[in-house]
């Protein structure tokens, strides 16, 4: 079949199993093009593996630093006639990419916050890589069923206390806008921490801990998004914040049992991923902030902020923010970017979108995540939605 993308809302429906494994692949050679990481871990573990800022982690522990992996994440198979999610595509041709530099790379695929993923997972672990120096946590979910209670939670999007007035961008017809955001409920608020915050993190390390296939000196990351004032109401001072400063709980907690090295919070840049293009505001703020960034030549994907997080931040020395996180949303933040993206805010417009912000690149980008607009793809070509070719 010829396989198109079909957008509905912030997603698409459909996913190019060639183009994703493009993607995959030059991902893989920007990492494998700047050499070796030295002293990285040899054995590692992704929680949320088939997409965005997990992936990348993936095959910078892979490319950069030579190790085998466990991936687990929760993407669709497809079928003859129905093309499969796009991680699940990328899985494939990171596995295949892995085998072939001789790397062990083992994915599961399933709902992580189960206690049968939990099980399987240890049981992947120790029979092919016998413990994990690493554990990365980069789960971005909607949804989240309790393992012990049997109750499901949703997160919500939402401002906490009263109702915000923001600008946002319908992505789709370049229209910005205001909007009128509803405040959560208290409910809405305690179920985006249970989604998003960091119990699920914390009964992944016991888990590991308890079946003893943590090694010792052991390190475990987990990601998150602070970013600045503009995004605030929706984001960090929002349901999102919530769940997010629970992150920070948990690291302490994990800390205080593994030691003072073994858990750490690391802050991110904004990117444009599935998990992102849902949060009202934030495409707004990312298209603004992606002109100014490539103007001044700081714009950073997934692949290159995760290959600056593990070949430069954490070797160096170790500097902390005030609630121990490491920070390498550092060039998003910086003064002389958000200056100029405050600025541009103050004027944004449907009508001034096209000289003060990079839509057609967030655009890219977005089809890019789901393997359409590749170089190097002929989208014209029939495509077996069930193979995913191998990338020369
Ligand atoms: N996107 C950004 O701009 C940004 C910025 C800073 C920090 N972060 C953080 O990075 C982390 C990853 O976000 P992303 O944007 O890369 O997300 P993403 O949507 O690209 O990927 C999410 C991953 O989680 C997996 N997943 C979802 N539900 C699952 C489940 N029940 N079981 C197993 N796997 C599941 C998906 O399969 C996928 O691998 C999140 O903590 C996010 O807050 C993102």
């Amino acid at each position: 079949m010829i396989i198109e993308p079909r957008i509905r809302g912030f997603i698409c429906t459909t996913a190019h199993p060639q183009g994703c494994a493009m993607s995959v692949h030059q991902q893989i050679g920007y990492v494998s093009g700047k050499g070796e990481i030295p002293g990285m871990a040899k054995r590692v573990l992704v929680l949320g593996c088939s997409a965005g800022y997990g992936l990348a982690s993936r095959i910078v522990a892979t490319f950069g630093g030579g190790a085998d992996t466990v991936g687990v994440s929760f993407e669709k198979s497809p079928s003859e006639t129905k093309t499969a999610s796009a991680g699940w595509y990328n899985n494939r041709a990171f596995e295949a990419e892995a085998a072939k530099a001789g790397r062990k790379a083992i994915t599961l695929d399933g709902d992580a916050f189960s206690d049968a993923m939990k099980a399987d997972t240890i049981k992947a672990i120790a029979d092919n890589l016998g413990q994990v120096d690493l554990v990365v946590y980069s789960m971005a979910a909607p949804v989240r069923t309790h393992p012990k209670t049997g109750e499901t939670f949703r997160s919500a999007i939402k401002p906490l206390g009263a109702p915000v007035t923001v600008k946002t961008l319908n992505t789709d017809k370049g229209e910005v806008f205001e909007t009128e955001l509803q405040p959560a409920t208290p409910e809405e608020t305690a179920g985006t921490v249970a989604v998003m915050g960091g119990e699920d993190w914390e009964m992944w390390i016991a888990a590991l801990s308890a079946a003893g296939v943590l090694a010792p000196g052991f390190k475990t990351l987990s990601y998150t998004y602070i970013g600045s004032e503009l995004t605030w109401p929706i984001y960090w001072k929002a349901t999102l914040g919530k769940a997010k400063e629970d992150l920070d709980r948990a690291a302490a907690a994990i800390r205080t049992q593994h030691g003072d090295h073994a858990a750490r919070v690391v802050s991110l840049k904004a990117v444009v991923t599935q998990a992102s293009s849902a949060i009202p505001v934030v495409p707004l703020y990312g298209v603004v902030l992606f002109k100014v960034m490539k103007e001044m030549g700081l714009h950073e994907g997934c692949i290159e902020q995760i290959d600056r997080l593990f070949r430069t931040v954490l070797p160096g020395p170790e500097q902390l923010d005030d609630a121990g996180r490491v920070r390498v949303d550092d060039w998003e933040l910086s003064e002389p970017v958000q200056a100029e993206v405050k600025r541009r805010w103050a004027q944004i417009s449907t009508e001034t979108l096209p000289e003060l912000a990079d839509l057609a690149g967030f655009r890219a980008d977005f089809l890019k995540i789901f393997g359409f607009g590749l170089a190097g793809v002929d989208y014209a070509a029939e495509q077996d939605p069930q193979v995913v070719p191998e990338i020369a």
